[in-house]
């Protein structure tokens, strides 16, 4: 029997509970669910998880990590905050999982779990050398740039994709390329390539007004100028929002790419990765599928505690009283 503990329960959370709810697995219980208004079934050290779900975009949730982990319990996280924060905080995970032998799932934190960290990984075990990364990284601005033609203000769009669940709980982490930066950096430290998080060069679409703002949702209408400034600039191609690591140097921004750009392809809120190494020294190993997401995002949560199964923390333990799921889903 598994003990998990899911911390966040919006758009992420309430998938994953969703999902344990069809799967009806008696291997998982959940003994364990809170967000910042709430707490379900014991506080969490009480309830003594195996498994600590991180579904929220909480820093001072991920600064918990590598403790988490040094105490034994494994962690699954959306949340970006662990190895794309600081270089410092990614290395007191990797030094905690190394002292303790628990494990961090991360596969949702790139990708909304498509195989990207695990293929750079595996790669890595393989004694191939991974010389860099380029891509659509961001699920939510590679879906309101393929809208975004003139005919509806960018703002409108952007509202759109929130309410659909693709941008972070505050789009400007999306539209200032914070959200890339912090996955190109979990990708090059997967890589393992100890990149600081400053290292990375960020163009922001966030003009001052939204930046300053106190009422996101009325300020998203300073966007719609400059965005549609940058598309009337458009002679060939279109905008793609990319991000690019080699050689040291590591920057996310607006490009423009022609439609046979090996980047360009894919739909909706499809992520695009080209992955150059030295296996793939011709033709990089490419990465495509939807990049954001609550249920996919929720199915890599739970394919990344699956993979826990054969740990021996595990082995013997016994049933415990699962929190009431209806009532998790009652909390959103
Ligand atoms: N939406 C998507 O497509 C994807 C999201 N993610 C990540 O998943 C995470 C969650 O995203 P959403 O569900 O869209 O956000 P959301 O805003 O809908 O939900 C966040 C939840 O976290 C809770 N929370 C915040 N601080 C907390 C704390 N200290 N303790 C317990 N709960 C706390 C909030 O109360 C809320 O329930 C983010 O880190 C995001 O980057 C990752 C991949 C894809
Ligand atoms: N806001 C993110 C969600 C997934 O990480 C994105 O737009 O890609």
């Amino acid at each position: 029997m598994i003990r998990l503990a899911l911390l966040g329960t919006g758009n992420v959370g309430q998938a994953v509970i969703a999902r344990l709810e069809a799967l009806d697995d008696p291997g998982l219980c959940l003994v364990h669910i809170s967000n910042t208004r709430v707490t379900v079934g014991p506080s969490l050290r009480e309830s003594a998880p195996h498994v600590v779900l991180d579904a929220t975009a909480s820093d001072a949730v991920a600064a918990r990590h590598a403790d988490w982990l040094a105490r034994g319990w494994h962690v699954v996280t959306a949340n970006k905050l662990g190895r794309g924060a600081s270089l410092a905080r990614a290395e007191a995970i990797e030094n905690a999982c190394h002292a303790s032998g628990a494990r961090y799932g991360d596969a949702a934190t790139v990708g909304a779990g498509l195989p990207l960290l695990r293929s750079l990984r595996a790669l890595q075990v393989g004694g191939d050398a991974i010389h860099g990364v380029a891509g659509v990284l961001s699920g939510s601005l590679a879906w309101l740039l393929a809208r975004f033609d003139g005919s509806v203000p960018f703002s409108t769009l952007v509202r759109e994709a929130r309410a659909a669940g693709y941008t972070e709980p505050d789009p400007r982490i999306d539209l200032s390329g914070e959200d890339v930066r912090r996955k190109l950096l979990i990708l090059a430290r997967a890589a393992g390539v100890p990149l600081e998080a400053d290292a990375v060069q960020v163009e922001s679409l966030v003009p001052q007004a939204l930046a300053q703002a106190d009422d996101i949702d009325a300020a998203l209408d300073a966007l719609d100028a400059p965005m549609h400034a940058r598309l009337d600039a458009v002679r060939e191609g279109r905008l793609h929002f990319v991000a690019r690591w080699r050689d040291g140097i590591a920057r996310v921004g607006l490009e423009t790419l022609a439609p046979n750009d090996p980047l360009a392809a894919g739909s909706g809120t499809d992520n695009r990765v080209a992955i150059h190494s030295a296996r793939y020294a011709h033709q990089p190993l490419v990465i495509q599928g939807p990049g954001a997401g609550a249920e996919v995002t929720a199915a890599a949560m739970l394919d990344d505690v699956f993979a826990l199964r054969d740990q021996p923390t595990f082995a013997g333990t016994r049933s415990s009283k699962n929190v009431a799921i209806g009532i998790g889903r009652a909390i959103a």
